[in-house]
């Protein structure tokens, strides 16, 4: 329901004021609008409150939803005159005429309405009584309705003044509520963190203190106000001075009172307070001296506890480093405290290294091992000790024991890493001091026998585990007794120090060298071939150079002396015996040297001993041949399907002076060893160079190119390049006469500088055979590297070729391969007419065999 007069604003803070819009329904007011009624015989009566746009029913009696417009009208009236309405006859009143014509013929005829109007002369609502007819009302029923309003304005005024009183004390118990949480909220904050509070008043030195003052004094509260006098009681004796001292400073404004002192409290316990506290004005211009003082007993003794372990470790001898726990990859953990002892150890300052990760102190000799060991423990949060090298600031080198703990100084999460590191670089040299006498012979220097035994066990196991072989190699110098006899020990000594360096001299760094005693050497020799036979070469090598390295005469002082070693050698494998019964052998193959004549090797193996002989002896005859020319060079055709010949093959040949013809697998291997192949091969390649100038001369052959083998050790030889273009350049003929046979294993070892070289020698116009291919790696991608001209199938295959369905499907495959890859290919080994048909049914055009002719001197071909 609205209202159609302008809201007046006190009027509607008046009804705001006395809670009575949108308040309950009151019996008293329905009591009183029946009673306003039935006085004045109207069917209707209301009791109405004009909001800022709605008019709110306290009470009504007899009114119809469709007298409300025109009730409200009225009641609107009345409050804007503020004074008694009566309307006898609304259809005769002409001010409301346009009203009541818009609604038709009124519902309510008569209205005598009376505002309710507040001490303070505002009108709020109206108590008015209608009638659906005309009526007058007499003056004294108008003023007893006056009386019924003012009763009803009393109503609404007492209503106003009881919700006043209900918020008043409402509010005061939300106030007090306020205050007692505060008050409990101030003495739990005091308690827990035993903080108490107090005021002392200048004049009577009378101090108020809070409960927590009193739990911290350990004292019963009393009195709301305690003398100075009564305080001190409390206070430690020997601290009276300074708490009198420090107040009275305090009162007389010169600094603010900031001290801790001792208490003791009833039962004799000590306990430490800090007192703060300063002047403070109150509102009548007093002045009070108000603090505050806490019991910090707890954090006292840690405090000094941790100044004492501090001051303890600053001076303890063993250097302390603490860093953080992380992080453990670069760049490492950060130093958080080192003491002085670390300070004098490394020269290092501490403001110079907090901050840093400890791995600066690290340098060339630090242990890899070992930093890796303590790395692994760090991650895992597990404690480690140490023996690593260290470096100063100077970066000389110093050896520490380190131990590390990890520290958790919060919860369980481990936060630092705490070092103790105690030098021992001097133990370190006395440990090295008396290893190097335990373990080394001091005047040569070399391993003693107990270190020997010790790498022979070592090495017979390791050779064990490898399938290989290793050798023991006994030493006894000739004569040396006469020598020590003659010249005095001090030569004698002179010449084992010497001979120490020559027997060095003569083994890899990996071997032991070692010193038995008197003039008995032994070397050690590991990872030797795998086969006796060839281990047994290598350790003779190896004899022979100490042979070799005695030829030069030993300088002791002013005195030239001539030396010679016996050697006696002995393999171990994985059949080994231990290590006594290995010296003994080696001891023993010695003694056979000495007998056959001293400067020798033995070996102690019969056949192995007769092995080497052979081949010592065969080394000797072929350095000879190569003196002496021994070697001639045989040549082998090879041909296409036609029987014309389109190429040569030279092939190496040794005329034994008693032996007679040796073959090439009887010497190239020897070559191959002691290293003469490329003498051999400079030869032959030198001597082909020679017959081919020699057929162009006569001009009576086309002369096809000429296939000379190079071994793999020739062709990796860093003179293999240079010294073929010398000879072919110096020779005159035609790169392309020559064609150079390689095998597979040759190529496939460094691979780049195999093409390389090949590349190089091709763009001189010299061709390249792949020899015996078939037989080894066989693999497509090195084939298609190579700069080849041809391949040869291995006579292995072309033996079987009729026989055989594998070797006949290998020889196809080779021969398609070469088809599709654009090499030539020629087959070797053709001994028979079947032989050759099969393999041009395959496609191939070119052959090698006895079948087209054997290998013969140039003259016969
Ligand atoms: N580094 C050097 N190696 C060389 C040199 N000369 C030869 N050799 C290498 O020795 C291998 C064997 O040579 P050789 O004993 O001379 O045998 C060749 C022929 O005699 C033999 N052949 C030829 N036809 C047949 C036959 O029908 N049947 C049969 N059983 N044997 C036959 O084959 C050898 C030639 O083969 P290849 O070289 O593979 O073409 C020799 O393979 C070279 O590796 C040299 O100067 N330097």
């Amino acid at each position: 329901m609205t209202t159609s007069s302008t809201p007046d604003k006190m009027r509607l803070d008046a009804q705001y004021a006395s809670d009575m819009l949108n308040s309950p329904v009151e019996p008293v007011f329905d009591e009183l609008a029946l009673f306003a009624a039935s006085f004045c015989a109207t069917p209707i009566a209301l009791i109405s409150l004009i909001g800022k746009s709605q008019h709110w029913y306290k009470a009504s009696a007899g009114l119809t939803e469709s007298d409300q417009p025109l009730a409200n009208f009225f009641c609107d009236q009345t409050i804007a005159r503020k004074r008694p309405f009566v309307v006898e006859d609304a259809i005769r009143h002409p001010e409301f005429l346009h009203k009541l014509k818009k609604g038709g013929v009124p519902g309510i005829r008569f209205f005598a309405g009376l505002p309710l109007i507040t001490e303070d002369g505002i009108a709020i609502g109206v108590l008015s009584v209608m009638d659906r007819k005309p009526r007058k009302l007499s003056q004294s029923k108008l003023d007893s309705l006056a009386i019924l309003a003012r009763h009803a304005m009393t109503t609404i005024e007492l209503r106003h003044q009881r919700s006043e009183l209900q918020r008043a004390l409402s509010s005061r118990e939300e106030v007090y509520h306020q205050l007692h949480w505060q008050s409990r909220h101030f003495r739990e904050s005091q308690r827990i963190a035993k903080l108490g509070s107090w005021e002392m008043d200048l004049v009577s030195w009378r101090l108020q203190l809070s409960d927590e003052v009193y739990r911290i004094f350990g004292v019963e509260h009393m009195s709301p106000t305690v003398s100075f006098d009564n305080y001190l009681q409390s206070v430690h004796r020997e601290d009276h001075a300074r708490v009198i001292q420090a107040v009275t400073q305090a009162i007389a404004g010169q600094s603010p009172l900031d001290l801790i002192h001792r208490i003791v409290r009833k039962n004799k316990e000590i306990r430490f307070v800090h007192e703060r506290g300063q002047l403070m004005a109150i509102e009548d211009g007093q002045v009070l001296l108000a603090g505050t003082v806490q019991d910090i007993t707890d954090s006292y003794h840690s405090q000094r506890e941790r100044d004492l372990l501090y001051t303890s470790i600053s001076k303890v001898n063993d250097s302390v480093m603490i860093t953080e726990a992380w992080p453990i990859d670069e760049p490492g953990p950060r130093i958080v405290f080192v003491n002085r002892a670390f300070e004098e150890r490394t020269g290092y300052d501490h403001s110079e290294v907090i901050g840093r990760s400890p791995r600066f102190l690290q340098g060339i000799q630090t242990q890899r091992d070992q930093l890796d060991r303590i790395r692994a423990a760090l991650e895992n949060h597990q404690p480690v000790s140490a023996e690593i090298i260290n470096y100063t600031r100077e970066g000389k080198p110093f050896w520490i024991e380190m131990d590390i703990a990890p520290v958790a100084i919060q919860g369980n999460d481990v936060t630092h890493f705490v070092s103790v590191q105690r030098d021992i670089t001097q133990r370190k040299a006395a440990e090295g001091q008396i290893e190097r006498l335990a373990f080394f012979d001091p005047l040569t220097k070399l391993p003693n026998r107990r270190l020997l035994m010790d790498r022979l066990e070592h090495a017979i196991e390791t050779a064990r585990r490898k399938r290989n072989c290793g050798a023991l190699l006994f030493i006894d110098l000739d004569n040396f007794k006469s020598l020590n006899d003659t010249l005095g020990h001090d030569k004698g000594d002179l010449l084992l120090a010497q001979v120490a360096r020559r027997l060095e001299n003569s083994a890899r760094k990996s071997n032991t060298v070692a010193r038995l005693g008197g003039d008995e050497f032994v070397i050690l020799l590991e990872d030797l071939a795998v086969d006796p036979i060839e281990a047994a070469a290598e350790a003779e090598i190896v004899g022979e150079k100490i042979l070799a390295g005695f030829v030069p005469p030993f300088n002791l002082g002013n005195y030239e002396h001539h030396c010679t070693p016996s050697i006696g050698v002995t393999l171990f494998d994985t059949k080994a015996l231990g290590a006594d019964d290995l010296m003994k052998r080696a001891d023993l193959a010695m003694y056979q040297a000495k007998s056959d004549g001293r400067n020798a090797i033995r070996f102690f193996d019969k056949r192995m001993q007769s092995q080497i002989n052979t081949r010592v002896m065969l080394d000797r005859e072929f350095r000879r041949a190569l003196k002496e020319g021994q070697f001639v060079l045989h040549y082998q055709r090879q041909v296409d399907d036609m029987g014309k010949v389109t190429g040569i093959e030279a092939l190496v040949r040794w005329q034994h002076p008693r032996r007679g013809m040796l073959y090439p697998s009887d010497f190239i291997w020897l070559a191959e060893e002691n290293g003469l192949i490329m003498h051999l091969g400079r030869w032959v390649l030198q001597c082909v160079c020679n017959q081919v100038a020699e057929w162009l001369q006569h001009g009576d052959m086309v002369v096809p190119p000429v296939a000379i083998n190079v071994s793999a050790r020739q062709f990796h030889h860093h003179d293999f390049l240079p010294n073929t273009l010398e000879i072919l350049e110096k020779s005159g003929i035609d790169p392309q006469h020559i064609k150079l046979e390689l095998t597979e294993s040759a190529l496939v070892e460094h691979m780049d500088a195999t093409v390389a070289k090949m590349s190089e020698l091709r763009a001189h116009g010299i061709r390249f055979s792949l020899d015996d291919f078939g037989t080894g790696y066989s693999s497509l991608a090195y084939l298609k590297k190579l700069p080849l001209d041809e391949i040869k199938i291995d006579r292995a295959f072309v033996r079987d070729i009729l026989t055989d369905p594998g070797d006949a499907a290998i020889t196809q495959t080779i021969v398609s391969l070469c088809q599709i890859l654009g090499f030539d290919v020629v087959a070797e080994g053709v001994e028979n007419e079947g032989q050759q048909a099969m393999l041009a049914l395959q496609g191939c055009r070119h052959y090698q065999g006895y079948w087209f002719g054997r290998p013969v001197p140039a003259g016969q071909l």
